[in-house]
C-alpha cells in the first residue's frame, strides 16, 4: 500500500533570457514512495532538488514528466479535491503564519476555508491542537511576534494537522531553530506521527535529524535519487560514493 508515489518524474526549468534560453534539471527520473504513517527522509546538498521534489509531491508543481500518485491514483486536475489531504510545514513558520491574524485564526484557517466544520467544532478542535503541540492553549490569543521562533514552528505544524492530513512535506523544518529547540521539534513530529498516523516526506541537509525521524532515506545529488535505503542501513553501509561523503562531512 503506498500513499505517495513520484514515478519517474523529471521537472524541467527553462532559465537565462529567451535569445539564450537554457533548461536546467531540477529532478530526472525521481521514483519515490512514501506509505501510509511512515517518514521518508530526502537528504542532498543545497541546489539538489529536494524542494522541488517536496512541491511535486504536494501537487504544487507539476511534472515535466512522469506521474504522481496519491493513495495509488494520479492527482486530479483539479488540486482543491484534495484540499486538507496534504500539507507542508516550512522552514520558516512565518511563510505560512500570517503576521497580523492571532495564532488560533491561525490555527483554524485552513479548516475554514475547508468548509464542512461548524464554528463550535472549530473552536474545540483550535486548542486540543495546542495542547498537543506543547503549546499553552492561552497562546491561541496571541499574535506571531509575540512567541519564540520554536513556538511558532509548533503553530504551523498544529496548523497543517487541523485538517487530519494523511501526507506532511516537512521541508526543513528545524533548520532555522536553535540547536536546543531543534531536538525538541524532531521529539515532537515523531510523538504527532504516532498520535495521528499520518505519511511525511521529511526534507533536511542535516543528516542527524533525518535520522532521527525516518524510517526510510532516499539521497539527492544534482537532481537525481542516488540512493533509498532502511535509515539503519543507510547509516552504517551507505552505498553510493556521494552518500559516504555526506556522512563523512556529518
Ligand atoms: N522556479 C525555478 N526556476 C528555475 N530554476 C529553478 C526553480 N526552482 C528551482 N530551480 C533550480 O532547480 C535546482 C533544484 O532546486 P531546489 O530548490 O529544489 O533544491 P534544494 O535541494 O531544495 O536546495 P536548497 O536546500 O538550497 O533549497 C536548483 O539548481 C535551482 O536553482
Amino acid at each position: 500500500m503506498t500513499l505517495l508515489e513520484l514515478d519517474e518524474v523529471t521537472v524541467r526549468f527553462r532559465t537565462g533570457p529567451p535569445f539564450r534560453r537554457q533548461t536546467h534539471d531540477a529532478m530526472r527520473n525521481v521514483s519515490l514512495l512514501v506509505r501510509p504513517g511512515e517518514t521518508l527522509g530526502l537528504v542532498g546538498e543545497s541546489g539538489s532538488g529536494k524542494t522541488t521534489t517536496g512541491m511535486t509531491a504536494l501537487g504544487l508543481r507539476r511534472p515535466t514528466t512522469g506521474k504522481v500518485r496519491f493513495g495509488g491514483v494520479p492527482f486530479p486536475k483539479n488540486r482543491r479535491m484534495l484540499a486538507g489531504r496534504l500539507q507542508a510545514v516550512l522552514q520558516h513558520p512565518q511563510w505560512s503564519l500570517n503576521p497580523r491574524m492571532r495564532i488560533g485564526q491561525s490555527v483554524a484557517e485552513p479548516l475554514d476555508v475547508l468548509g464542512g466544520a461548524s464554528k463550535a467544532e472549530t473552536a474545540e478542535r483550535v486548542p486540543r491542537l495546542l495542547a498537543d503541540v506543547g503549546l499553552d492553549p492561552e497562546l491561541a490569543r496571541r499574535y506571531p511576534h509575540e512567541l519564540s521562533g520554536g513556538q511558532r514552528q509548533r503553530v504551523s505544524i498544529a496548523r497543517a494537522l487541523i485538517t487530519r492530513p494523511e501526507f506532511i512535506v516537512f521541508d526543513e523544518p528545524v533548520s532555522a531553530l536553535d540547536v536546543s529547540v531543534q531536538a525538541q521539534i524532531l521529539n515532537l513530529v515523531r510523538d504527532l506521527q504516532a498520535q495521528f498516523g499520518f505519511g511525511a516526506l521529511f526534507i533536511s541537509h542535516d543528516l542527524a535529524a533525518v535520522r532521527y525521524v525516518a524510517a526510510r532515506i532516499a539521497v539527492m545529488c544534482d537532481g537525481e535519487v542516488v540512493e533509498t535505503a532502511d535509515t539503519e542501513v543507510f547509516y552504517t553501509h551507505p552505498q553510493h560514493e556521494y552518500s559516504r561523503r555526506l556522512l563523512e562531512a556529518l
